[in-house]
């Protein structure tokens, strides 16, 4: 075995990578150093926007435009943690970080109920809160079900409604469906937007930095550019750890990309760290003698091989973060993390 060969490790004191590059993508919504901040340049501001909408509203779409980048390639199968980073968009000195929130639709089963909790958490976390609704649809049973949830799960937190799709329909029909929209919720701002043909969403965007609260960058800018990649990697791991775990697969479990360094032979090294609630997860994801992980391991190195179209070494660990939503709060009071519904 050479020595790129994925190296399962269960000692998170081991960790190679440890002290060389900085710690910057936070899939579980934890922010990295604070980056940025208010110098010469002027104030920064930076915050968090959860786009929420039934399936196919045109989220993807509409992130694609305003982040620009090929983060939507990312494919959401599972919801495993309350919110997930999506992409990141600077507006002149606003950061706004996209969350993901999957889940929020059509509970079926126990579990669906719980994972709908936790999406509504992770909606109720942002700093604003964007409501697609596709034009030719209209109020669909879907839709009502979002209105009706609203207030309930989100209080008085202020939620921007964005009519998309209106290259579909004619402007009659828009006035009525914002005006019955807006009956149905106060919205604080409404946008007729075509995500497809990019109409409306620079207004969008602009108004969202807007809104941002004063605070230093979550992302360090210099990083942005390979933000996608390092989250398109630890998605892909942890698309292979929900195939491989199927039911076992630990609900709270989070893989981020911890380090990204380009070789010198054109390889690129990649460390990840799946983080579990409990010690007992632990042992879930390594698997007797380490199998799991392996094979875990060699299949999503296998996949990011074959996207990025050269050799890659992948290191994964496990590591026990029990206090992951502590966490959240003491970064809160640095001023950093999610604002609570009531900020
Ligand atoms: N005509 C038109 N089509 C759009 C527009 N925005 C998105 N679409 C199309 O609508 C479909 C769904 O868009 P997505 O961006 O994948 O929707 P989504 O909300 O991310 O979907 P899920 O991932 O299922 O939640 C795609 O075929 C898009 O091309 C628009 O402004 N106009």
């Amino acid at each position: 075995m050479s020595e790129h060969d994925e190296t399962p490790k269960g000692d998170e004191s081991q960790n190679a990578a440890q002290g060389e590059t900085p710690r910057t993508l936070h899939e579980d919504g934890l922010p990295g150093a604070p980056v940025g901040g208010d110098d010469a340049d002027g104030p920064t501001s930076a915050g968090y926007v959860a786009l929420i909408g039934e399936p196919n509203a045109g989220k993807s779409t509409l992130l694609n435009r305003m982040v620009g980048a090929k983060v939507s390639i990312v494919t959401h199968k599972v919801q495993t943690t309350r919110a997930r980073i999506r992409g990141v968009a600077m507006e002149d000195r606003a950061q706004i970080v996209f969350v993901d929130t999957p889940g929020l639709f059509r509970p079926r089963r126990r579990l669906d109920r719980a994972m709908v909790a936790a999406a509504w958490s992770g909606v109720a976390d942002a700093d604003m809160v964007v409501l697609l609704v596709e034009a030719h649809r209209g109020i669909t049973d879907g839709v009502k079900a979002i209105l009706e949830a609203l207030p309930e799960r989100l209080g008085a937190k202020p939620v921007a409604l964005a009519i998309n799709k209106i290259d579909k329909v004619k402007s009659e029909h828009l006035l009525k469906l914002t005006q019955d929209l807006n009956d149905a919720h106060p919205f604080v701002k409404t946008f007729m937007i075509s995500a497809e043909r990019g109409h409306g969403a620079a207004d969008l965007k602009a108004w969202l930095a807007s809104q941002m609260p004063q605070s230093p960058w979550l992302y360090p800018e210099d990083q942005l550019a390979d933000l996608p990649l390092r989250m398109i990697a630890a998605e892909m791991t942890r698309e292979k750890l929900t195939l491989r775990l199927h039911q076992e697969l630990p609900y709270e479990l989070t893989v981020e990309t911890e380090s990204w360094q380009e070789r010198e032979d054109g390889s690129a090294r990649v460390d990840q760290m799946i983080y579990v609630a409990r010690e007992g997860h632990k042992g879930i994801v390594l698997g007797r003698a380490g199998e799991t992980i392996k094979a875990v391991s060699k299949a999503a190195r296998e996949e990011l091989t074959e996207f990025l179209g050269r050799k890659v070494h992948l290191f994964l660990q496990v590591k026990v973060r029990p206090n992951w939503l502590e966490e959240r709060e003491r970064y809160s009071e640095m001023g950093l993390d999610f604002k609570d519904g009531n900020s």
